[in-house]
């Protein structure tokens, strides 16, 4: 098929792949992720741009070899090259197959994957194969997309993939279901001691009293993390009769409570609860928060259920707890390595009932995550924007460049504004005001937009935000982000003057950020190329946005930059701004702090005490 420079649908550039086509450079011009494709050695693409903006060194010559020239015609193309490296769907098989050149090669060393992807275009893996740097390395640029099928992409180097403009796509619905049952059987058959049971009676016993088991009706079962997964398992066991509460700090409160459960902080949920069901997902914060100290506060004889990450848990600590009755029993289905070492205490232990990472393996969990994932992949490869992608933004060249400083105070404001609501409610309405002296169709905002969203979602969440799949991801998170545009008369020179980000319908850590309209407001301007803090609540201050930040709210008096400054240097903190900005004079003031290190907990509590201080937060950018 024939296409002239003219043509411009996508259902054209989509045939690139099935049927020679004469004109590439005439399809370069009209793919929604051109870059993706033609360019093996490109030093700047739709998905390494974000990352060479962040260290805004985009040159003139990234940009060229973007977008390549006219010259890279060719007569005809060969099919994309496709490599599936663990058991998939046949259906999504065959959906690969439609499109490309499919090598379904399983258990491949990583020496032997290293060696197939420098031949593939596309790379679909599960949870048991590492797609390491060194893969990216070895790939040499040829590999285009790698397909997650399914949720986790803990396994998956994302900094490696962006770095080499690969781009990660992954399948977040289709096995939701399929955990939440696989946690609800191991639920049941801990609490009846299924496994231990039939592994005795296979051994020629007949233990009838040793297996005496617990009723689930009545009993309080806490899940912790109220996503998807953890919602369909607190509606199975509601059927069951249980009385189900929750944790997840960034949860919805009325979707918890439109399932009749009631969400509660992390001490309550683990002291009350008979049953702890983990389905949160492994992230800095998240990582070893089932520890000796957690376990310590939980109800002697509680049972654990984890169908999340193994990471989650200090496996150590659980023998632990295990062995002193703290946990009376515990239904592992994943684990910190896999698959776990022969000799683990841990899988040995008689209390312990433990599957190998079986929560998506159904029939129609793995046929939905294939055709999700085979319809991703193929997507991507043929230059649409995927909603499951997890690394890719794509913005003309040009406006990433002007828009970089821009984009790093994007996400730094939305990093600070979600570390300033507390609260059991969740964020859930988030609005952004852009002052700007440009024209609407002259200001781009869906770059800055996707960065404070990604500010605001990652701390809380192992989600990756982007510009292809930042509005996906605040829609499921019920995150609703409205923006505003106000005009000024600044030079249209620059594209935007400040950027606000409001929450509201939280509580604030920090009551000197919410504004009169009761919402909590920051707003940052960009200075000398420099991400700037200019507003917090109803105060202005100047503060550059590197480092972390202290907020000190206090009388407005002499000597308390001192004070302060003075407790800092004695523990040889270094100071790297100080901004004080204050409604009316001798009255109150707001004093924002920047600080390379993070100051220990003492220290802060020395900043705390200072009379005149009424309150203070410390913040990581
Ligand atoms: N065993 C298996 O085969 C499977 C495991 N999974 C794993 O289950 C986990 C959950 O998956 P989804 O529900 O699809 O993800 P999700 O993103 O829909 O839900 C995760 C929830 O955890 C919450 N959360 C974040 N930090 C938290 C914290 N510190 N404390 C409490 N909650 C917190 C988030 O707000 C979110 O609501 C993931 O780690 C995923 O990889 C998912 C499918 C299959
Ligand atoms: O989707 C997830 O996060 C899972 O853990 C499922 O892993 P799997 O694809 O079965 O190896």
């Amino acid at each position: 098929m024939a296409l002239s420079s003219s043509c411009s649908t996508l259902k054209a550039v989509n045939s690139r792949w099935t049927s020679p086509v004469p004109k590439l450079a005439a399809l370069r011009r009209h793919s929604l992720l051109p870059e993706l494709r033609y360019t093996p050695n490109v030093k700047l693409t739709a998905t390494n741009a974000l990352r060479t903006v962040e260290q805004t060194t985009l040159t003139e010559d990234n940009k060229l070899s973007t977008y390549g020239s006219d010259q890279e015609d060719q007569e005809s193309l060969p099919k994309p090259r496709i490599l599936v490296a663990e058991k998939l769907g046949e259906a999504g098989v065959n959906l690969l197959k439609d499109f490309g050149d499919v090598d379904c090669s399983y258990e491949l060393s990583p020496e032997d994957l290293k060696k197939k992807v420098a031949e593939s275009d596309a790379l679909i893996v599960r949870s048991g194969t590492k797609v390491t740097r060194e893969v990216f390395e070895a790939a040499k640029g040829r590999l285009k997309v790698v397909g997650r099928a399914g949720v986790g992409i803990d396994n998956v180097d994302l900094q490696a993939a962006t770095e080499y403009g690969c781009l990660v796509v992954n399948a977040p619905t289709a096995n939701t279901v399929a955990a939440a049952e696989h946690g609800i059987a191991l639920l049941a058959s801990m609490a009846r001691n299924v496994a231990q049971a039939d592994a005795s009676i296979k051994a020629g016993k007949w233990e009838r009293s040793k297996y005496v088991g617990v009723s689930l009706v009545g009993k309080t079962l806490a899940i912790m993390g109220f996503g998807k997964v953890g919602t369909e398992v607190a509606r199975r066991a509601k059927g069951l009769g249980m009385n189900v509460i929750s944790h997840d700090p960034y949860a919805p409160a009325d979707r918890a409570r439109a399932l009749g459960v009631e969400l509660v902080s992390f001490d309550q949920a683990i002291s009350t609860a008979d049953f702890i069901s983990l389905h949160m997902p492994l992230t800095p914060a998240t990582k070893k928060v089932f520890n000796d100290e957690t376990f310590s506060k939980m109800k002697k004889g509680v049972r654990l259920i984890n169908v999340a990450r193994g990471g989650v848990i200090d496996e150590d600590a659980l023998v632990r707890a295990l062995d002193s009755g703290v946990v009376a029993q515990a239904a592992l289905d994943v684990f910190c390595e896999e698959p776990p070492s022969k000799e683990s205490r841990l899988i040995q232990h008689e209390n312990v009932t433990v599957t190998p990472h079986l929560g998506a393996s159904t029939k129609e969990a793995q046929e939905g995550v294939a055709i999700e994932i085979a319809e991703a992949v193929a997507g991507a490869l043929k230059g649409e924007l995927s909603a499951t992608a997890v690394n890719a933004p794509m913005v003309a060249p040009e406006v990433l460049t002007e828009l970089a400083p821009y984009i790093v105070l994007a996400e730094k404001l939305g990093r600070l504004a979600v570390q300033l609501a507390s609260g059991g409610k969740g964020v859930q309405s988030i609005k952004v005001v852009y002052r700007s002296a440009r024209d609407r169709d002259d200001l781009d905002t869906r770059l800055l937009r996707a960065m404070i969203t990604k500010g605001i979602i990652e701390p809380i969440s192992d989600s990756y935000v982007n510009l292809v799949n930042a509005d996906f991801i605040a829609k499921q998170k019920g995150l609703r982000i409205s923006e505003e545009r106000t005009v000024v008369e600044s030079s249209p020179e620059y594209p935007v003057d400040s950027i606000q980000v409001q929450i509201s319908n939280v509580e604030s850590s920090f009551a000197g950020a919410v504004s009169d309209a009761g919402a909590i407001s920051i707003e940052g301007k960009v200075k000398y190329g420099v991400p700037h803090l200019t507003c917090v609540g109803s105060f202005g201050v100047d503060v550059s946005l590197e480092g972390n930040l202290i907020l000190c709210r206090q009388v407005d008096q002499p000597g308390m930059i001192g004070q302060v400054g003075n407790i800092l240097g004695e523990q040889n903190v270094n100071v790297s701004f100080m901004s004080v900005g204050r409604t009316v004079v001798r009255k109150q003031a707001i004093m924002a702090i920047g600080v390379d290190e993070e100051p220990d907990k003492k220290t802060l509590e020395k900043i705390g005490g200072v009379s005149a201080i009424e309150e203070f937060v410390f913040l990581k950018l």
